[in-house]
């Protein structure tokens, strides 16, 4: 039986004799019709359009060089890495020097690349035409380096500080602020929070100007949502630290000048102080119109599109930058008798047509992603993936 060759593969073969994608073919959805030309022909992507079909307006997205943020975000599962890592991919084949950076700590870019990207500090991909680079943030790691700092001066370390000096009464009323508590058991976002901190020591780097597209793959949606709210959040911590300091210091001016001075024992105030300080940027950064997006990305069912709407509404309401839904692992039209496939479609149509009528979701720019035949991991398939989504 003559069989077709795969277009991934098509594409694959290609790109080892040119960098370019000058002999790029169409890719083919995901099929498991008969394996013969006529048949696959029928099931080219360009067919699973539906009215609201657009292209991702990639010239867009890389026109300038002033560097630009991208974040994608959504449920857990539904191809958020391979988005971000295809769009990484993609604007460096576009002159862009690109940092992608994942803060999900459940990472999956090193997979993705077919590359190990751990270690925490920005690793070089292999392939693309311009710098890309990449970093998986550890959040256990930074987590530790806070709290080393933080049992150096506060939590438990300040009460046996102050019951040594005979200030147990005092020790108390520090229970009462339960600044051990904050600071041994972060609460749930912190990981996040610090995560991101951690990537803006980065990018505020001289050594890292150089980036003129930096892509986030975020944390599913619950955390993405925590990190928004994290600054307040930050801010009533340091409001509270700052309390504690003020009562050390009229408690006893014997130990005020320990506490008072510049040193070591002020490291876990100035982390905190500093995480602020950064998640105020970032907080900014978020809100940035002119240099940030937050890209949606979603599957074709009603659970996907439902979470997908209530994000939107709190980046909306957070005044997050907007603009684009990529609807990611549709399935072609069943041109078999494949009745599992027909369903499944039938299905997907429907949640599609859920987007048209989501008052939160309908002005988004909707971007229609094939289910693929093949595992996408590794450049060239990032490369290929990167063609079908970022037009
Ligand atoms: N359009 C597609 N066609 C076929 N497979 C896909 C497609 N998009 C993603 N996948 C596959 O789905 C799996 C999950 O994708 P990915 O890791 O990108 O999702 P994610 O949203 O980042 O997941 P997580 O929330 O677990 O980090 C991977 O095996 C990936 O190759």
């Amino acid at each position: 039986m003559l069989l077709a060759p795969s277009p991934y593969l098509a594409c694959r073969l290609s790109l080892a004799a040119s960098r370019h994608l000058s002999s790029w073919q169409p890719p083919l959805p995901f099929t498991r019709s008969p394996p013969t030309l006529v048949v696959r022909r029928t099931l080219r992507v360009r067919s699973i359009a539906t009215p609201a079909e657009a292209t991702a307006g990639f010239d867009e997205m890389a026109a300038g060089t002033e560097r630009k943020y991208y974040m994608l975000g959504g449920k857990g599962g539904v191809g958020k890495t391979s988005c971000a890592a295809s769009l990484a991919v993609k604007f460096a084949n576009n002159g862009h020097p690109t940092l992608v950076v994942s803060t999900d700590p459940a990472h999956s870019l090193s997979d993705s690349f077919a590359q190990d990207l751990s270690g925490g500090t920005l690793v070089p991909v292999d392939g693309p035409d311009s710098p890309l680079f990449a970093l998986e943030i550890n959040p256990e790691k930074a987590r530790e380096e806070f709290r080393s700092a933080s049992q150096r001066s506060g939590g438990t370390g300040v009460k046996d500080f102050m019951d040594s000096m005979g200030l147990g009464m005092l020790a108390e009323q520090l229970g009462e602020l339960k600044l051990g508590e904050l600071l041994d058991t972060p609460p749930p976002g912190l990981d996040e929070a610090i995560a991101i901190s951690k990537v803006m020591q980065f990018v505020e780097a001289q050594q890292y100007s150089m980036f003129s597209r930096i892509v986030f793959d975020t944390a599913p949606t619950g955390h993405t949502l925590r990190l928004l709210s994290l600054p307040d959040f930050l801010d009533a911590s340091i409001g509270k630290i700052m309390k504690l300091r003020q009562k050390l210091a009229s408690a006893a001016s014997a130990i005020k000048s320990v506490f008072g001075q510049e040193g070591p024992r002020q490291d876990a105030t100035d982390k905190l102080e500093q995480l602020r300080e950064r998640m105020i940027k970032v907080r900014e950064l978020f809100r940035d119109t002119e240099s940030t997006e937050f890209i949606i990305v979603t599957i074709p069912t009603v659970m996907a599109i439902s979470e997908s709407s209530r994000l939107c509404s709190s980046l909306r309401k957070e005044n997050v930058p907007v603009k684009r839904l990529i609807v990611n692992q549709i399935l072609p039209p069943s041109a078999s008798d494949c009745k599992f496939c027909a369903m499944k479609r039938k299905d997907q149509m429907r949640a599609l047509e859920m987007i048209q009528n989501d008052s939160e979701l309908m002005s988004l720019k909707q971007i229609q992603a094939p289910l693929v035949d093949v595992e996408i991991r590794g450049v060239p398939a990032l490369r290929f993936m990167g063609e079908i989504v970022w037009k």
